[in-house]
């Protein structure tokens, strides 16, 4: 009898002016449990994830048929417990999860032996881009490009970067496609050089350890902030009060509407406390950084 389980992390994508490009994957898990069955049956345990478990219409499975089909394998019908602590539609990689998820599925049901790569790829065609797949699948913080006319995904992961994080989640949802629709279609190559250099100063500031300057050049992406900053009512006050109580930056987590801050071991605490007084409606929780990416246990 089959029986096993995947776990895929939550992610925050952008970081930044690392747009489409930079995640980070974060202590929050979407766990499938999975045992062979004569038919198909889901169950959510959890408050934090779509009401919907018909599996004739549900995303993690239509993924994994999806795959199946690619492959041209058959998909044996499972009873699956699903668990999540992401929250849906907040800019964690909530679908970044759920799409790995039902790749991984497909690749256990059918024994396809897909490589990370294959997987990477596949996850970046659903999605669209690759910078909150990659980090959900490797783990820590990963830097990606996806050349569209080939179907190729470069990536470089950066492991050892000793930063803490602090989301600020809102009671409201934010669909990655709403706020990708408020985008420009084009920026000037000033503009474009700007953010392009931004990102390197961000990224070698990262890697020599010194967080107060990356946590500078985090809070002046060009790519995406100026303009879903208008969907979110408390993004100044949040990064004026978080910068205030020691934070090295803060950015838009994914598509938002959550926003995080990098901060510091010692400051993490004081942060948090001034920060539920600051938005006492937004959930304000501490974050880690995982560093294992999806794991699957036989
Ligand atoms: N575990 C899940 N099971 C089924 N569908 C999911 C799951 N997680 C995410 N989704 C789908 O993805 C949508 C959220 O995706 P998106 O707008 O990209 O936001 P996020 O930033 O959370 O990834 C949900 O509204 C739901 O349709
Ligand atoms: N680069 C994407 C990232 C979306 O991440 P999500 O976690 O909000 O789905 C974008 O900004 O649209």
């Amino acid at each position: 009898m089959t029986h096993f389980q995947i776990r895929v992390p939550a992610t925050s994508a952008n970081i930044g002016p690392g747009f489409d490009s930079i995640g980070v994957a974060l202590n929050r898990y979407l766990t499938l449990h999975v045992e062979s069955s004569t038919q198909w049956q889901i169950e959510h345990r959890s408050t934090m994830l779509p009401e919907n478990v018909d599996a004739h219409d549900h995303f993690i499975i239509n993924i994994a048929h999806k795959v199946s089909q690619f492959y041209k394998r058959k998909l044996s019908p499972c009873h699956i417990t699903i668990d999540s602590d992401i929250p849906l539609a907040r800019g964690l990689g909530s679908s970044a999860s759920a799409v790995l998820a039902g790749i991984e599925l497909a690749n256990q049901l059918c024994h396809l032996q897909l490589s990370e790569q294959e997987k990477l790829k596949l996850a970046t065609r659903f999605e669209g881009h690759p910078d909150n797949v990659a980090p959900a699948l490797y783990g820590d913080f990963v830097l990606s490009f996806y050349h569209e006319a080939n179907e190729t995904i470069d990536i470089v992961t950066l492991d050892g970067i000793n930063i803490y994080a602090v989301a600020y989640i809102p009671p409201f949802e934010l669909s990655t496609e709403t706020a990708r629709k408020i985008l420009p279609e084009k920026l000037s190559l000033k503009t474009a050089t700007q953010g392009s250099a931004l990102s390197n100063l961000m990224i070698a500031a990262l890697l020599k350890g010194n967080y107060e300057q990356a946590g500078y050049f985090i809070e002046q992406d060009v790519f995406h902030e100026p303009y879903r900053k208008q969907l979110l009512p408390q993004y100044e006050l949040i990064r004026q009060e978080a910068k205030r109580e020691g934070a090295y930056g803060t950015f838009i987590s994914g598509a938002g509407p959550t926003m995080i801050s990098f901060v510091s071991k010692a400051d993490k605490q004081r942060l948090i406390e001034h920060m539920k007084e600051v938005i006492p409606v937004y959930d304000v929780v501490p974050l880690n950084i995982d560093r294992n990416g999806l794991q699957v246990q036989i």
